[in-house]
């Protein structure tokens, strides 16, 4: 298997790839961009940045401002797609939160969706193991993951579900407790059945009550408090996780900010970029 460079881009002194590649996990063309910072390092740490509903890669390419600190800190940026893309499964592309931008990162087990729909072994796996081969410069023992929405619930479920891979995790507007908002019940009623069971093996509220792992980094939250789908849609729920990090005795805590008056965009996004980039740059062992 191997990547098509659909475009290079020179971007705070470093490269910018977009790239596609066949995904065996998911049967279809996948779209996947990659930031190399200007580094003569031969072992760049690598933050994956998962992105919300109805994003491409290039949502967050384009606006979330992460390139910049990427360049300053000294560390590579993965972002995937949010779905399989051009499936042909019925009802894929009638709703914006379900089906196309809209995969949840986890491995669908109903009939109908586990085909194609196995974007955690897709994310987790397949598209780290390839992007090695590509970029040998980078370090993917060295990785930290972060996301937004429906990506920061990714982030905190794949960091949870794989104890010790990666370094650090931080999210913004995360949806926290899928097993019990709207999106978590629409999407994982579809993807892996009306057995709980099976939700809560991806649902980060249920993760960190049972994590054992002894690598236990401060978990990084920012969310608006003027976001709709936090305040309004009780969609994200980041203070149940809080709690649930707590009664659980997790060692580094969860750090949860509510930034006052920030809705759930890419404006909210690229003013904590920041803050995110920094934390993750001291886990991969970047700056102090
Ligand atoms: N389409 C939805 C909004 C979906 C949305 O806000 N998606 C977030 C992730 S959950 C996003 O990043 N959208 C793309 C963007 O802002 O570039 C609506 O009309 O309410």
């Amino acid at each position: 298997m191997s990547f098509t460079i659909n475009a290079e881009i020179s971007q705070f002194h470093g490269k910018l790839y977009k790239l596609s590649h066949e995904s065996t996990s998911t049967k279809t063309k996948m779209d996947v961009n990659v930031f190399v910072p200007p580094s003569k390092s031969t072992k760049i740490p690598v933050l994956v940045y998962l992105s919300g509903l109805t994003c491409t890669p290039n949502n967050a390419t384009e606006k979330s401002f992460f390139q910049y600190f990427a360049t300053k800190y000294g560390f590579a940026l993965v972002f995937p797609d949010t779905s399989p893309r051009g499936a042909n499964i019925e009802g894929e592309d009638d709703s914006w939160d379900f089906g196309s931008g809209a995969g949840f990162y986890v491995d669908a087990t109903t009939e109908k969706w586990s085909k194609n729909y196995n974007m955690y072994s897709y994310v987790h796996k397949e598209l780290l193991t390839e992007l090695s081969k590509q970029f040998p410069t980078l370090d993917f023992e060295n990785i930290s993951l972060s996301g937004h929405s429906m990506g920061g619930f990714g982030a905190l479920s794949g960091f949870l579900s794989n104890p010790g891979k990666y370094k650090s995790v931080s999210a913004f507007a995360p949806i926290s407790n899928p097993s019990t908002c709207p999106w978590g019940e629409k999407n994982f009623g579809n993807y892996l059945g009306e057995d709980k069971a099976a939700w809560y093996k991806y649902d980060p509220t249920h993760l960190i009550a049972d994590y054992k792992h002894e690598h236990q980094p401060t978990i990084l939250i920012h969310q608006g408090s003027a976001d709709g789908f936090y305040a309004k849609d009780h969609q994200l729920q980041p203070e149940i996780f809080v709690d649930a990090a707590k009664k659980a005795g997790y060692k580094g805590g969860v750090e949860l900010h509510v930034a006052e008056g920030y809705d759930h965009s890419y404006f909210f996004i690229s003013t904590f970029a920041e803050e995110h980039a920094k934390h993750h740059a001291k886990y991969l062992g970047l700056s102090e």
